[in-house]
């Protein structure tokens, strides 16, 4: 007996006698293929059946097919349509630019020449180099598509100046939805707009006055004193060739004082405990695809803001950091303690609630929205501190005369002001000069972005942008541009003396954005950054070793340039 015939009964069987119309086909199949002609029975079925076969089976496909071959037509069909209808979706906008008359690259190119917002294969500081590289020179602004989005990349410093500075009252928001009912950590000064946004900032604005700063130097020293206690050991263990790896070590050193100076706590990051808090702060980076995910969505459609299950994904740190907070001002409530740090600032600006005139616009200082600022100053100091410190140490040991010139200056400041003191760190010039090139050439922030709140007629021409456009000022590009910084990739601190920033435009250079809402937090950043470096360079010589990546590498998956395999040094005590 053949298999299939032994087969047959138990197939039977299974059916049962539902399982005889089966049957039945099966075997007029099988007389069909014996004698090539079908009978008339099966033709006439065939001629009345409405299933739709592909050409290729032509009329001997299997009338058992049919059904399977009926829902992949629909299937198919229902594909098609999605596609056909997403891509009047997508390109319904695509003559935006045209019909303006502005220069503009080609939209279809979501993946390509001007990239989407998520950077597939691309890192995200590099997204506008094509078209800057196309454009530069020849158009002061640009026309392109962040999925269907239309987005103006502005060329010229002087059109950034008005957007970020002189019509700042039509481009004080960023263009980013937010969905405050149910991420509780959205509401932050870098998110909101309008009077709210102002209200908010003026009220902040003090925490980082001079004044306020030279009383966390206290809290940032102590952190540093362990930062250099952890370099020595880790450079003196067996084995280590004098070598330590310095992003690691410059993360925890951020979290610590960002920990100190935000929240009040000490993390002890740098002594090496795995502590809740530097695990949360590990996980909010882990997920910077999900951030820029979000970014991209929402340029699709703003709706994905409520739709995409965010609000879980994030849930388990906005708690985390909620509760942290609350039990914070609660022991520091009843404990009476007070601390020159931003929960406080923050404990006084709640009491100061009572006396707010504008109730309309104003934002009560209550946990939630105490937590979602320092998060924000928290997620804002920790990768962009420790890589500009890590990215400057690098260079500095590339160039030991500019190293040496700077251990001098650090010296003669700590000298002159009785040691690491707040006008010490002030008059340091050339390390504060280091920090700046460090942030030219290695800048964190890659692109500024503004949505305009009413329509915006570009100077100088006939062009108006709606409300539907968003702007973006390529940093990035601009600051290795080299009309405005000659040889680029050359580390030069000298491209910061007061002479040499006079030559150029002062909007060439936007490490940290311009215009009344610029980096809030500048002053403690630069201040954070000299202080740390010049402890450092005070305390160690810094030299290429074997594990150096002279070249640096950098990490392509990252949301800002990080070096791909860390910042390996070889460290000795300075004399
Ligand atoms: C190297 C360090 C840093 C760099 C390069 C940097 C850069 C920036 C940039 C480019 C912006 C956007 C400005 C604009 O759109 O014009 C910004 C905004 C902001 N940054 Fe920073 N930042 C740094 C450190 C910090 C730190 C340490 C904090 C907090 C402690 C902070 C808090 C903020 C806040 C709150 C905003 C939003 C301001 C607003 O919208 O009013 N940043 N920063």
């Amino acid at each position: 007996m053949s298999t299939r015939s032994r087969a047959e009964p138990r197939l039977k069987r299974r059916l049962g006698p539902a399982g005889l119309g089966l049957e039945g086909r099966i075997a007029s199949h099988r007389s069909r293929a014996a004698s090539s002609q079908p009978p008339a029975a099966v033709r006439q079925s065939d001629q009345a059946s409405p299933v739709l076969l592909p050409p290729e089976w032509g009329q001997d496909a299997p009338p058992l097919l049919r059904p399977a071959s009926a829902m992949l037509t629909a299937v198919l069909a229902v594909v098609a349509t999605l596609l056909a209808l997403l891509w009047v979706y997508f390109s319904w906008n695509f003559d935006y630019w045209s019909k303006r008359g502005v220069k503009s690259c080609n939209p279809f190119s979501l993946f390509g020449d001007r990239g989407a917002g998520l950077p597939f294969g691309k890192p995200f500081w590099s997204l506008l180099d094509p078209v800057y590289e196309k454009y530069r020179g020849a158009e002061r602004f640009v026309g392109t598509f962040q999925a269907r989005q239309p987005v103006l990349v502005v060329l010229d410093p002087e059109l950034a100046k008005t957007i970020l500075t002189k019509e700042f009252s039509t481009f004080h928001g960023r263009g980013q939805p937010i969905d405050e009912e149910n991420d509780k950590l959205s509401l932050n000064l870098f998110n909101i707009n309008g009077p709210r946004w102002k209200n908010l900032r003026s009220r902040l604005s003090p925490t980082f006055t001079s004044g306020k700063l030279r009383l966390m130097i206290p809290l940032m020293e102590d952190v540093n004193k362990e930062l250099i206690a952890r370099v020595r050991e880790l450079s003196t263990e067996k084995g280590a060739d004098g070598q330590v790896e310095f992003k690691d070590m410059l993360l925890r050193y951020a979290t610590d004082v960002i920990g100190s100076v935000a929240f009040g706590i000490s993390c002890n990051s740098l002594k090496g405990e795995v502590n809740e808090f530097y695990k949360m702060t590990r996980e909010v980076f882990s997920r910077s695809f999900l951030f820029i995910l979000r970014v991209f969505l929402v340029s699709i459609h703003p709706l994905f803001v409520k739709l995409m299950p965010f609000k879980s994904i994030f849930n388990k740190t906005t708690n985390f950091f909620i509760k942290l907070m609350k039990d914070t001002v609660e022991y520091r409530e009843a404990n009476k303690i007070e601390r020159n740090d931003f929960v406080h600032l923050m404990m006084q600006l709640r009491e100061d609630d009572r006396l707010e005139t504008d109730r309309v616009h104003h934002i009560e200082f209550n946990h939630s929205v105490m937590t979602a600022q320092a998060f924000l100053f928290f997620i804002a100091g920790l990768d962009s501190i420790a890589n500009t410190v890590g990215f400057s140490l690098h260079e500095l040991a590339i160039e030991p005369e500019l190293q040496q010139r700077a251990a001098d200056e650090v010296r003669d400041m700590l000298h002159k002001h009785g040691g690491m003191t707040y006008d010490a760190v002030k008059n340091m010039n050339l390390i504060e000069r280091i920090i700046r090139e460090s942030l030219r050439k290695w800048g964190p922030v890659g692109m500024l972005t503004r949505a305009p709140n009413a329509p915006f007629k570009i100077p100088d021409t006939d062009v108006v942008i709606d409300e539907s456009v968003l702007v973006q000022i390529p940093v990035w590009q601009m600051q290795h541009d080299p009309t405005f910084f000659p040889e680029p990739q050359r580390f030069d601190p000298d491209r910061f003396t007061e002479e040499n920033k006079e030559q150029r435009h002062s909007y060439a250079y936007l490490p940290f954005g311009e215009g009344p809402r610029f980096c809030i937090a500048e002053r403690f950043a630069v201040l954070e950054m000299k202080l740390v470096l010049a402890t450092l360079i005070d305390k160690f010589v810094f030299t290429v070793g074997s594990k150096t990546d002279v070249s640096m590498q950098l990490d392509t998956k990252q949301f800002s340039p990080t070096p791909k395999s860390g910042f390996w040094l070889r460290v000795e005590d300075r004399p």
